[in-house]
């Protein structure tokens, strides 16, 4: 069998790096900067002043001295005049200061004059001055690529005038479940019938990865009904990725396998459980090149190989951090498939002492949905551990953060 580690690795070689586009800079929260931006101006742009009070020239403005106030700066201001020689003017916070003028008095250290303003405190040379490009020269780099966009990211884009930033592009990723069981939701069962839950679930997953998800109506298991889907699919253009639940194990009827098998796609049984059976590759699909991930039908299957393989591999080709990992003490002991990696469904609690430990939620069988929605983390549990002891440490992967 595929160790988990190969198959990872054959999934993320599949996933196409990404695009750039151009996004409105109040929609980039979020997003990777797909290059370093330079500032197109100084910040800020204009020296301007810090406080509101008086712009003066040091010289003048001695204690105790009565200065004509020769004009106002309100900030806005787009045609400040010269400052007469001993004068003042009253300017206010991020206005504009006029030449000549070479401190700032607060309106605290004065009389607070309009006409004529009496100075109670000399002021220091360029004190409360803020300096035309002291927080980014133009031309110096000014957003990073690679970084995540926050609100500071956001607003210091704005403040430099820039209406789009250049960001990574997520990958487009159809969805389509197979199963001649599957009924939408909204439709009542009739026996042998299930609800369909994996392309919704799946789309999910790969949003809250940061990607684009979009679910293609699911088919029976039918190889022409299978593909004829993906190629009208696929010829609308916009797909990077396509995966698959359903139709990929040891069947008679096992559509995937059977229309993809001779069409590029490897199917391999992977050292782990849930999720044994498994398939990628790229298949050409009316001339179009499209990379495939297919995941197993049973639904604890696909999410956790969701998690383990296409997960990772996403959040790399966008250049954000997978889910993190910590180590927790088991709450009860725990038996392990031999010769598989184990993705059991763990909840941690907080114990009386300040430290976690972590519990299994249900048992192993890959249809206990119900577990995985209350579930936490994963417990990784390698492929050579069969039985692990209550207090044993053991790697969970966050599924919260
Ligand atoms: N003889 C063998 N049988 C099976 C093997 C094997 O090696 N030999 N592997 C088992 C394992 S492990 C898994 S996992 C499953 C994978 O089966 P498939 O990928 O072929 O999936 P299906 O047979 O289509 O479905 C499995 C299970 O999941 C339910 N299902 C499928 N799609 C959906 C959906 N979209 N929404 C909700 N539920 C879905 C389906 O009804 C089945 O119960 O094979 C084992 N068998
Ligand atoms: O490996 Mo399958 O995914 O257990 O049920």
């Amino acid at each position: 069998m595929r160790p988990v580690d190969e198959h990872r690795a054959a999934v993320a070689a599949l996933v196409p790096a990404p695009r750039t586009v151009d996004v409105p800079v109040a929609d980039a929260l979020g997003r990777v900067l797909a290059r370093d931006v330079p500032a197109p101006l100084s910040l800020p742009p204009f020296t301007n002043s810090a406080m509101d009070g008086y712009a003066v020239r040091a010289a003048d403005a001695v204690a105790g001295e009565v200065l004509p106030v020769a004009f106002d700066v309100p900030a806005g201001r787009t045609d400040v005049p010269a400052l007469p020689v001993g004068a003042a003017c009253r300017i206010m916070t991020g206005a504009p200061v006029p030449d000549g003028a070479d401190a700032i008095v607060p309106v605290e250290r004065t009389d607070g004059g309009i006409e004529r303003v009496r100075i109670d405190e000399a002021p220091e040379p360029g004190r409360f001055f803020r300096a035309a490009g002291s927080d980014i020269g133009a031309g110096d780099v000014a957003l990073r690529g690679g970084e995540t966009v926050g609100p500071a990211v956001v607003g210091f884009a704005a403040a430099l005038g820039l209406t789009t930033v250049p960001v990574l592009a997520p990958p487009h990723v159809a969805v389509l479940s197979t199963g001649s069981e599957l009924v939408e939701p909204g439709t009542p069962l009739r026996p042998g019938q299930i609800y369909e839950s994996n392309a919704p679930m799946l789309a999910s997953a790969i949003r809250e990865a940061g990607a684009t998800a979009e679910v293609v109506r699911f088919v029976a298991d039918d190889a022409d009904a299978f593909l004829a889907r993906l190629a009208e699919r696929i010829s609308a253009g916009g797909v990077d990725l396509v995966v698959t639940s359903g139709g990929v194990s040891a069947g008679a009827f096992e559509v995937v396998k059977d229309a993809l098998a001779s069409r590029g796609v490897d199917f391999v049984k992977v050292a782990m459980q849930p999720g044994m059976p498994q398939g990628c590759g790229t298949v050409d699909l009316g001339g179009v090149q499209v990379p495939f991930v297919t995941f197993p039908g049973n639904p604890v299957s696909a999410l956790v190989s969701f998690e383990v393989f296409l997960r990772p591999a996403l959040r790399a080709a966008m250049g954000l951090p997978d889910r993190p990992r910590r180590v927790a003490r088991l709450a009860e002991p725990v038996d392990s498939i031999p010769a598989k990696r184990q993705y059991l469904r763990g909840l941690l609690t907080r114990n009386a002492d300040g430290t976690d430990s972590v519990s299994v939620l249900g048992g192993p069988g890959s249809h206990y949905l119900r577990w995985l929605s209350q579930a936490d983390c994963l417990l990784d549990v390698p492929a050579e551990v069969e039985h692990l002891a209550a207090g044993t440490p053991v790697e969970l992967i966050l599924l919260n953060d």
